[in-house]
């Protein structure tokens, strides 16, 4: 997989060059360029943000810029455009497999008030554009969000985690919260793990763990049990 990132900090993408996914970019697993989108400017001063038509406060970021830099950017083939943004459709761990199974993203981080809104409009003429939001808040800019989404992504690339398993069973895999996890000691500071988990009796051991999954969804997350697909509870699972 590509992915190409355009931001006004390129350096705040650093921390995706660490650990794991530092390591999956060094083994070819995927690869990440990020842009300066300043590169794309052609003042003196370098000006990405201009004031809002119809006034109001901040900035928006200029049409001219973003659009120079994508067309650079795009030239080469039809990546799928990911911009984060508040006003954007919720970014889920399906969304996260949808992209994973991408060849290419660009990922344009807005700043400001937001990017002109005939940047997307144009690119969407000859790719993919997804507005995509990581949670209902405003952040400064998109770089986190970026951060967040293509963690995300990344892990679940063939190769990138060690035991592919992990993928396979998280939150959310099966419509669900995760349940409690426990290691070593067996009790710390009064605290007991279940014994069940210590049974070695590996049906009960999964039973267990898919009710605490149910109870813990039911309390925290309601909403995630109305949108499991029909059929996905059992009549075991009804009964909790
Ligand atoms: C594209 O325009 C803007 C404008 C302002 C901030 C941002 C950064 O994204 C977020 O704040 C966000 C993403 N998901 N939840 C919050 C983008």
């Amino acid at each position: 997989m590509r992915i190409d990132v355009v931001t006004i900090f390129p350096e705040y993408l650093d921390p995706l060059r660490q650990a794991l996914l530092g390591r999956a970019i060094d083994r070819g697993l995927l690869t990440l360029d990020v842009h300066d989108l300043r590169a794309w400017t052609h003042d003196v001063h370098k000006a990405v943000d201009d004031s809002p038509y119809g006034g109001g406060p901040g900035m928006v970021m200029k049409p001219q810029v973003w659009g120079e830099a994508l067309d650079e950017l795009c030239a080469s083939g039809t990546p799928r455009l990911v911009v984060p943004t508040p006003a954007g459709r919720p970014f889920t761990q399906a969304v996260a497999r949808e992209y994973a199974a991408q060849p290419w993203l660009v990922f344009a981080c807005g700043r400001y008030e937001g990017i002109d809104q005939r940047v997307l409009d144009d690119a969407a003429r000859r790719m993919p554009v997804d507005e995509v939001s990581i949670g209902d808040y405003v952040l400064v800019g998109g770089e986190v969000a970026v951060m967040v989404m293509v963690e995300a992504v990344a892990r679940l690339l063939p190769g990138v985690l060690g035991n592919p398993a992990s993928a396979e069973q998280d939150s959310f895999s099966d419509g669900l919260l995760e349940g409690p996890s426990y290691t070593r000691p067996e009790v710390w500071r009064d605290l007991a793990v279940p014994d069940v988990l210590r049974s070695g009796n590996h049906g009960a051991i999964d039973r267990w763990r898919r009710d605490q999954a149910l109870a813990r969804t039911f309390h925290r997350r309601p909403d995630l049990l109305d949108a499991l697909p029909e059929g996905a509870l059992d009549k075991h699972d009804r009964a909790q």
